[in-house]
Formats: C-alpha cells, sequence, structure tokens
C-alpha cells in the first residue's frame, strides 16, 4: 500500500513549533523529540469522487497517547483503517515503527477498528482465548486481559447478548492480548459508562507510562483533556493542528481550544 518515501522531515526547534502549534497552524512536526511511532505523509482518500483526506500528514511520537479529533464523518476511521492496511489511500505514505509500512508490522500493533470482531455464539473468555491461540499465547494471558477491561465478571454469556459498553471492552482486550507496543484503538469510549470511561483512561495511562505508543480517535472533548498527551485535529481531510495538548490548550479548557473562533476546528 505505501512505498518506502524520501526521509521524514527532522523536528522543528521547539521554539519554532511552539510559535507554529500557538496559531494553530497546520504542521505535522510535533514537540516531542522522541522518535515517531506512526507516520502519515500525504495521504489522500478519495469515496466515488468525495475527498476524505486532502493530503494528511500524521506524526505519533513514542510512548505517548495521541488524540485525532475531528466531528462524524472527518476521515478519522478511513485514516485508521488506511493505517491499518483495511484499505488503500489513493496516494501517500504510511510508516510504522520508523519502517515503510509493511503488513508484518502491524504484529506488532494492537487494534480496534469499526467495533470488535468476535464469535456472536461464544463468551468474552472463549473469544479471547480463539485469539489467543491464533498468537501462541495460553489461558492465563486471556484471564488477565479478561480483568484488565473489567469483563472478568461476565461468565459464560454469548458475546452477541453484550451491551454496547461490552462489546467495547471485547474489543480493546483483543487489541491487548499480545501486550502489543503501538494501540490503535478509534473511538474506543464509544458506548463505556462513566467507569468504563475512566477504567479506559487508567488502562491507557498505564500502557503509554509502560512504554507504549497509543492512539486513538475521539470527539470527546472534556475527555481528551485528562487522558491526552498529542492531538491532532482533522478539518478539511488534513490536521489543522497538530501539537501538544499543552500548546493547544494553555489553561486546559480543550472545547473552548477547539471552538475559539479561529482554532482548528473552523
Ligand atoms: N466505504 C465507504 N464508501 C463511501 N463513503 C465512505 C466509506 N467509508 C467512509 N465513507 C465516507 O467518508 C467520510 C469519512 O468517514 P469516516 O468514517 O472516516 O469518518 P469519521 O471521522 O471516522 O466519522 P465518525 O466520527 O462519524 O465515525 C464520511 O463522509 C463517510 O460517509
Amino acid at each position: 500500500m505505501s512505498r518506502p518515501g524520501a526521509g521524514v522531515a527532522p523536528f522543528l526547534p521547539r521554539q519554532e513549533v511552539r510559535r507554529r502549534t500557538a496559531r494553530h497552524a497546520g504542521g505535522m512536526d510535533i514537540t516531542s523529540p522522541s522518535a515517531p511511532v506512526i507516520e502519515c505523509r500525504g495521504l489522500i482518500k478519495s469515496y466515488a469522487g468525495q475527498r476524505v483526506l486532502d493530503g494528511l500528514d500524521l506524526c505519533v511520537p513514542s510512548g505517548r497517547v495521541y488524540t485525532l479529533l475531528g466531528r462524524n464523518g472527518a476521515g478519522k476511521s478511513t485514516t485508521f483503517k488506511i493505517m491499518l492496511g483495511l484499505i488503500e489511500p489513493d496516494a501517500g505514505q504510511v510508516r510504522l515503527l520508523g519502517q515503510p509500512w509493511r503488513r508484518e508490522l502491524l504484529d506488532r500493533v494492537g487494534a480496534s477498528v469499526d467495533g470488535p470482531a468476535f464469535y456472536p455464539q461464544l463468551s468474552a473468555g472463549e473469544n479471547l482465548l480463539v485469539h489467543a491461540r491464533l498468537l501462541g499465547l495460553g489461558r492465563e494471558r486471556s484471564a488477565e486481559v479478561l480483568a484488565a477491561v473489567g469483563l472478568a465478571g461476565v461468565g459464560r454469556k454469548p458475546a452477541r447478548s453484550f451491551s454496547t459498553g461490552m462489546k467495547a471492552r471485547l474489543a480493546l482486550a483483543i487489541a491487548l492480548l499480545a501486550d502489543p507496543p503501538v494501540l490503535m484503538l478509534d473511538e474506543p469510549q464509544n458506548g463505556l459508562d462513566p467507569e468504563g470511561i475512566i477504567e479506559l483512561r487508567e488502562l491507557i495511562r498505564r500502557l503509554a507510562a509502560g512504554g507504549r505508543t497509543v492512539l486513538i480517535s475521539s470527539h470527546q472533548l472534556g475527555e481528551i483533556a485528562q487522558l491526552t498527551d498529542d492531538i491532532g485535529v482533522l478539518v478539511g481531510g488534513r490536521l489543522a493542528y497538530q501539537g501538544t495538548l499543552r500548546d493547544f490548550a494553555p489553561g486546559g479548557d480543550v472545547e473552548a481550544a477547539y471552538l475559539e473562533p479561529t482554532g482548528a476546528a473552523r
């Protein structure tokens, strides 16, 4: 899907990034000096002549939580699907873990997009066991992950009868199973109750603290403020802002920064 491209532009000096991000300039640089783990360059994607991504540049540094923010239909899922090789871009390149995209690199990526792929007649534990066996993992790891996402108590209930939130937890469990260094979770908060959102936040923060890189998509501004290190605001098929949350909303009010007249969402 992606061809090896020219080298990626080096990071700008920190002051220059601050200057640019302060006025919400669209850009591809981010303040962390750590190596990018996920990079998109010039992604273009149209559906039936309708352009959704229009030269998208995105850069997720290592060991951080990065949120791709955008309104309904902005192209967040499309971006995730391209990064995961589920659809082809019309143009542009993706790099994962510092290398040009190739399918084998996905062994080190845990992902959830468009809800979980599960066997409806099997319980959460049985579903996880199926995935665990495919990955060469044992029963112990399935149980561990089941507990981590708060599904340990659901017993033999078949997954087809799960609520939306339980399905979201199962999707997360499947993504976590192999303990991958990179997680890509498309709207992981969807369907979760307040407890689930808090648990998810704590889990994601723990994963990042342990050195994993977590990319999520969301439109929940309040939650983002508590969860993310970096954000990219997707507008018109490109990032209107990319950088740290602190630079985006210095006072901590993400909603105000997002909605201000000159803000990234305009
Ligand atoms: N397979 C497809 N065929 C045609 N149009 C599509 C297809 N997939 C997505 N689109 C369109 O592309 C646009 C972007 O969709 P996408 O799902 O990437 O947005 P999103 O930001 O994830 O939205 P949401 O927040 O609502 O999930 C939308 O207008 C959508 O209708």
